[in-house]
């Protein structure tokens, strides 16, 4: 931990938040998730449902008490992050804000002593200037030293902030790639995450974010303000007569907010309103992003879909912009009919009015009465409505703390973990009664699967569209879960393995590769991160994908920067365009090879025991497909043609098919036949007439 006044930001890794874990299986309100979920749920004829992610919580007794739940749980820990960060600034931090909040009540005591001076300098004769040169010199020089602590205060503050916002992007970041598919594909999880992610994002933009919960140190500091324009106007009040002009004037002041507050109540309940507006909000934004990303620009054209996407549009953004509009007109109270404004201006003026009447009012008390009492009114309206944002702010709060303590569904829990069985010859697979739905869904996609494969062996999965080959090869990888049966690799159930260290034994193409938006050399080096820096392990792996060709095309090779399709918005001015001219479009056919390369970089590696392949080769052609297939064979043997590596490829091309050792026929989610491919030719099923019919 560091006590230098470094501008340097701290490296967040250091530091932790409390280790308490939330269960999503405990009562309710007992952890910071439950409180979180409970801020979320609707009552009334929409109970059941739950608010959309962003939504702002109803200002009421039952989220009053949550947002106390959730700021007793995690206010400590994020006081001790910031705390952590840097002791001495955040502790400079803290006391400059009481320090600085104290700076208006001088400035308007500081105010009324000159007027006061420059009443005296009128009124009497034997006036002397050096009082008045003394007083005027002090405030100069109390300007000074106020701008000097002000932006010695800002930029202590934006180091302690960056550090802080520094810290949440980190740990964001850090906990999003640690989460797997089952854990991001639970809708209420990516709710956490998406409320974590505005957590995150309102530290944006220099200083603190809105809807920062630690603007507790802004309210601190209001409170300060508050209490030191209070003690200025109760030292300057003598006597009853004073105390009642002086109510009259806080209560004048307080008119404009009281109004608006009065509005407010009468305002109808919020929370239904704000879901609708919350998912035309979403919508509007998804219109928007198709009208202006160039991967659905083809369709649009094709399907004429223009009218649509502008007149669903702009249905959701007139919703949004209703949202938006005062509810004067609508709910307006009584006073609203009358222009309230002069009526509060004439009301305000009244106390004026009584002051000038008391002879030993001075201009200077006038002064000093009117600032304060305006300064005092301002920062209570100020604290009213950081309070508010805080509120909201709380519960983005909770998302985040709760989001830092998911764990991925498909790691085991330690006394089940077992470390990862080798087997000579790669991987043997045992899949009994295997069964998978995907969330949300009736149907199971893989329904009662059996087969067994012996490590070395070679697979083949065929079928056809949607009979869940994919899913298959998913559940295989263990990108998914199974929910029924058992999947033993190397004789263990799968599920015992730690799936980082399982899949460190893998390597995979899948049907929709990723198609990263960086060079050639990093979309193939990722493959195996541990050699992205080593050229010729690089330049092997793109041999094997038979993409050597595709590099050499390329205008600057290896570091030619891709065009990913859909994510540069002028993707389909060409490459040549002068913004887009370091970029590089490839075909499908070339950025299959480059997936290809990318799988081969691990696939080469002595420990990887099984490759699963989907439909690795359709974009291909014909002597291309036999050219990876003969590699596919050649890395999984030894030299001596020991088998080494088991391999399951899923293919729509019977030919190819017909080279693995073991057939899996799909249909309808399950394997209808297995067997090689003259068994089952012989068994004259499904697959001997697909196989005929390909001929
Ligand atoms: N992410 C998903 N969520 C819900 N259902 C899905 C998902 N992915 C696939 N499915 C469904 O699971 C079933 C099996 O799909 P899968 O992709 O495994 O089929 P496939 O045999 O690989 O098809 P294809 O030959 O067209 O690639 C299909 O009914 C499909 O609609």
């Amino acid at each position: 931990m560091r006590h230098r006044l470094s501008r340097k930001l701290l490296f967040p890794a250091d530091f932790q938040l409390s280790s308490s874990q939330p269960s999503t299986t405990k009562p309710k309100t007992e952890t910071v998730y439950d409180a979180w979920l409970a801020s979320r749920e609707l009552t009334g004829d929409h109970k059941g449902e739950y608010l959309v992610p962003g939504a702002p919580r109803a200002l009421n007794w039952r989220n009053a008490r949550l947002a106390f739940f959730v700021t007793r749980n995690c206010t400590p820990d994020f006081l001790r992050v910031l705390w952590g960060l840097n002791p001495i600034r955040t502790t400079l931090m803290l006391t400059l804000n009481i320090v600085r909040s104290l700076f208006p009540a001088f400035r308007g005591y500081s105010q009324a002593l000159i007027v006061d001076e420059l009443q005296n300098l009128i009124a009497s004769e034997t006036f002397t200037w050096t009082r008045l040169v003394y007083l005027v010199s002090s405030e100069v020089f109390r300007r000074i030293v106020e701008g000097c602590l002000d932006s010695f205060a800002t930029s202590n503050e934006n180091v302690v902030f960056g550090s802080a916002r520094f810290f949440i992007e980190y740990k964001q970041m850090e906990q999003r790639v640690k989460l797997d598919v089952p854990t991001l594909g639970d809708p209420i999880i990516r709710s956490l995450l998406q409320e974590s992610d505005l957590f995150a994002r309102s530290f944006g933009g220099g200083g603190f974010g809105f809807l920062s919960p630690l603007e507790f140190i802004h309210i601190l500091s209001l409170i300060t303000e508050i209490l030191s324009h209070l003690f200025l106007i109760i030292s300057l009040t003598r006597g009853i007569w004073h105390l009642g002009v002086l109510f009259l004037s806080i209560f004048s002041s307080m008119l404009p907010l009281l109004i608006t507050w009065f509005n407010c109540r009468n305002s109808p309940p919020d929370t239904p309103t704000d879901a609708k507006t919350a998912k035309a909000a979403d919508r509007q934004e998804r219109l928007r992003n198709m009208a202006y990303s160039d991967i659905y620009r083809p369709e649009i054209a094709l399907f004429g879909l223009g009218d649509w996407i502008l007149k669903s549009w702009s249905r959701a953004r007139k919703i949004v912009l209703a949202s938006e509009q005062p509810l004067y007109g609508q709910y307006s109270s009584i006073l609203n009919q009358f222009n309230v404004n002069e009526i509060i201006a004439i009301i305000q003026n009244v106390p004026l009015l009584l002051l000038f009447q008391s002879s030993s009012t001075t201009l200077g008390s006038i002064t000093i009465y009117r600032s304060s009492i305006q300064s005092l009114v301002y920062a209570v309206g100020n604290l009213v409505s950081t309070t508010r944002m805080v509120f909201q702010g709380i519960f983005l709060m909770s998302a985040f703390t709760a989001s830092m303590k998911l764990k991925a569904k498909l790691k085991p829990h330690t006394e089940e973990m077992i470390p990862y069985l080798p087997k000579h010859g790669g991987v043997s697979l045992t899949v009994k009664g295997l069964g998978y739905t995907y969330p949300g869904c009736s149907e199971p996609a893989l329904k009662n699967v059996n087969f067994t494969l012996n490590a070395g062996e070679s697979l083949a999965i065929v079928g056809f569209n949607g009979s869940g080959k994919s899913t298959l090869a998913k559940v295989l990888l263990r990108i998914i879960d199974y929910d029924k049966g058992s999947l033993l690799v190397n004789d263990a159930e799968l599920r015992r393995y730690d799936p980082a260290e399982y899949h460190s034994h893998v390597s995979a193409v899948f049907q929709g590769f990723s198609k990263f938006n960086t060079t050639v050399k990093e979309n193939v080096g990722l493959g195996n991160v541990d050699k992205i820096g080593y050229k010729p392990v690089i330049e092997a792996a793109i041999r094997l994908a038979e993409a050597e060709t595709v590099v050499q095309s390329l205008p600057n090779g290896l570091k030619t920067m891709l065009e990913t399709p859909g994510q540069d918005p002028w993707s389909y001015f060409g490459s040549c365009s002068v913004e887009s001219s370091q970029r590089q479009g490839l075909s499908g056919g070339e950025w299959q090879r480059i997936a290809l390369a990318r799988a081969f970089m691990r696939a080469n590696e002595p420990g990887v025991d099984l490759l699963v392949f989907d439909e690795p080769t359709s974009a291909l052609d014909a002597h291309a497909q036999n050219q990876i297939f003969n590699t596919l064979e050649k890395i999984s043997r030894s030299p001596s043609g020991e088998r080494l590596k088991t391999v399951v490829y899923i293919t729509h091309r019977l030919s190819t098919a017909r080279r693995a050792d073991k057939i899996a026929m799909m249909d309808n989610g399950t394997i209808s036949e297995f067997g090689t491919h003259e068994e089952l030719m012989t068994l004259n099923g499904s697959y001997a007439s697909l196989y005929r019919a390909s001929l």
